[in-house]
């Protein structure tokens, strides 16, 4: 499903302490595509990564997916959205330290009425031997690939992913990015993926520029570039 933004605009502050965060997004992302959202440190990229997650309300403007405008849900359907829909990656992986890899998979899967095969997704991403592990037990690199693992194994249209590399090393980073890119061709979920890393762009189907709120670039790639082999 191709979702379409319209003319999102987002405040914080009032009065004279208000700051426009976003002054008017519009754009279109394909379904199945991988799309990068690049910016300078508050351009408004997770905020904009919010209001498509319905994490945050936009001030104005709308969100479609499919034939469903996200705005005019109600609190129960907006649950039933961001179940249905997304899934979310963060920078700190946000996993619940006494469940396993495994059981931390799983509460993703209750989320789903069609959850992925959990033994089969714990072999794509690598996880398999580690499976029975908590959290403390495992690298960097391992409890970004079971956040993943949670937030893939529903199976979602939309994999949201908020700089999902940023307190990783150079190699681990590649890894991921590579797994990112492996999921979105196994599963096809379209991918949006923040960073304010340039180089993660050529990667992409899509690149969109964030600078003071606004869109500066909106540019779709020729030909990307596989993740293992981004430099930067
Ligand atoms: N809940 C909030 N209340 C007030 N101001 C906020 C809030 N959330 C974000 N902002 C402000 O909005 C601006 C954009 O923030 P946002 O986190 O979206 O930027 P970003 O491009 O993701 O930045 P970064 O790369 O540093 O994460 C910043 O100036 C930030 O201080």
């Amino acid at each position: 499903m191709t979702l379409i933004l319209e003319d999102i605009k987002k405040s914080f502050g009032e009065e004279e302490n208000k700051t426009e965060v976003l002054k008017g997004i519009s754009c279109e992302i394909k379904d199945g595509n991988i799309c990068v959202l690049l910016g300078p440190s508050g351009s408004g990229k997770s905020t904009l990564l919010n209001i498509i997650g319905g994490i945050e309300n936009s001030d104005s403007g709308k969100i479609k997916i499919g034939d469903e405008v996200v705005g005019e849900m109600k609190e129960k359907k907006l649950t039933q959205y961001r179940r249905k829909h997304l899934g979310y990656v963060f920078q700190s992986y946000n996993l619940i330290p006494n469940l396993t890899v495994k059981e931390n998979i799983e509460v993703g899967a209750y989320l789903s009425d069609k959850p992925l095969d959990i033994d089969e997704l714990l072999k794509t991403l690598g996880l398999w031997e580690h499976k029975d592990k908590i959290p403390n037990q495992l690298s960097g690199g391992q409890q970004q690939r079971t956040a993943i693992g949670r937030a893939i194994v529903k199976n979602p249209d939309i994999l949201l992913c908020d700089e999902p590399t940023g307190a990783l090393d150079y190699n681990t980073s590649k890894e991921i990015l590579k797994l990112i890119e492996d999921v979105n061709k196994k599963f096809g979920n379209t991918v949006i993926l923040v960073t304010h890393n340039d180089a993660i762009k050529n990667m992409a189907d899509q690149v969109i520029k964030l600078k003071d709120g606004q869109i500066r670039h909106n540019d779709m790639n020729e030909k990307k570039i596989p993740a293992m082999e981004l430099d930067w």
